[in-house]
């Protein structure tokens, strides 16, 4: 089991630490930990966020456990060399097209989530985010107009066959969240009423849509998303939808849950391959603090054993480790509680 582990910044290092420490106390055979540099702190001792080396442990290895990258300091540097680079670039260099962000309400966390306790409690959706296309991969640039004033730009596009695979990804999602003999339900959440784009998007999915008859299609607007997803987001079972959506609209779901320290997520290629991350960033305002939950970074590990490796029975301990130390009210700041980083891996490491 030799799986990649790439810190990052920020509180990346921080959260990642108690990640490892969560798959070291589940006495994996064979488990190799490969430690690699990216992000702010891999441009300071290579000169770039995403070095060769880096992309040589991650093509070597069978998965990847990923912090977070960003760091401020270097936002003056050209876009090729931010840190943020590292993540994109492991995204598209590993074909890692499908981003899974799962969001539901632990067990005496309703009262916690910014909706009522009686919405958030029946909160359990997936969004299915596409993670290799749309404005964050087209063609961009910055320029001085004639008249002086500047212009940036940033195309937004997708080609069929990039929508068809992730629409694959959203109705194969739904068709396994099949609950109580109700088929799971798939909303595709789009622009179209503006975006060419989106209409490709929206046709392809209805094209796709043939081939699971069981599963019900919804569409919807992504502004309307935004909303629906404040007034009921216990409505939704499986999201599907664009790269820039998708990092919205989860982050804004991670609220509907109680935090975004909570948020884990699986980001795969074809096959077994896949990244593991926290949906959140290096949080550069909480940094070196030992504060950091890190429980979106320990659910992302068990996302890694179940999708990577197949390790159902292991996946599923590390979920309730994590559920019964909220319910036995350990809790960071975040959700409004006062366990460190470090006593909160401690509390999960205790109940494996
Ligand atoms: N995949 C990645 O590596 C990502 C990187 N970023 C980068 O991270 C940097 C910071 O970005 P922000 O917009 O501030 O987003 P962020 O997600 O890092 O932080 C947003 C807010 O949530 C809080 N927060 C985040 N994770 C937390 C945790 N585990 N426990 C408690 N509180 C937590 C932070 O303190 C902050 O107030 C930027 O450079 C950004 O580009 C942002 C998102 C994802
Ligand atoms: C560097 C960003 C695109 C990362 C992000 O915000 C995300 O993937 O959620
Ligand atoms: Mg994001």
């Amino acid at each position: 089991m030799r799986i990649a582990v790439f810190a990052g910044d920020g509180i990346g290092p921080e959260v990642t630490a108690q990640a490892v420490r969560v798959l070291q106390a589940l006495d994996l055979p064979g488990l190799e930990l490969v430690e690699g540099d990216v992000g702010g702190a891999a441009y300071r001792k290579h000169g770039h966020p995403l070095p060769p080396e880096t992309l040589a442990i991650a093509r070597s290895s069978e998965a990847i456990l990923f912090g977070a990258v960003g760091d401020f300091t270097l936002d003056h540097l050209e876009r090729a060399l931010r840190p943020e680079q590292a993540v994109l670039g492991l995204r598209k260099e590993l074909g890692l097209f499908a981003n899974l962000r799962p969001a539901r309400v632990f067990a005496g966390l309703e009262d916690l989530s910014t909706l009522r306790p009686d919405v958030a409690g029946r909160i359990d959706l997936l969004i299915v985010r596409e993670l290799n296309g749309d404005v964050y991969f087209g063609e961009k640039g910055m320029r001085t107009l004639d008249d002086g004033r500047r212009q940036g730009w940033d195309m937004m596009s997708y080609a069929e066959d990039e929508v068809r695979r992730i629409a694959h990804a959203g109705f194969k999602a739904a068709q396994g969240r099949a609950r109580d003999g109700q088929p799971g339900k798939l909303c595709s959440v789009d622009k179209a009423n503006v975006l060419e784009t989106s209409q490709l998007w929206r046709d392809v999915m209805i094209e796709v849509a043939k081939d699971y008859p069981e599963v019900a299609l919804t569409h919807m607007y992504v502004d309307n998303a935004a909303m629906q997803l404040v007034k009921d987001p216990g409505a939704f079972d499986v999201i599907v939808t664009g790269n820039l959506f998708g990092d919205i609209l989860s982050d804004q779901a991670s609220m509907c849950v109680g935090s975004i320290g909570l948020l884990a997520s699986a980001s795969l290629a074809e096959g077994s391959f896949g990244l593991y991350e926290p949906i959140h960033g290096s949080a550069p305002d909480i940094a070196g603090q030992g504060i950091a939950n890190p429980m979106a970074t320990i659910l992302s590990a068990a996302m890694l054993l179940r999708h990577s490796f197949g390790l159902e029975e292991q996946a599923a301990r590390i979920e309730a480790a994590v559920a019964g130390a909220l319910a036995d009210g350990v809790k960071g700041g975040d959700l409004g509680g006062s366990a460190g980083t470090q006593e909160i891996g401690d509390a999960i490491v205790a109940r494996l």
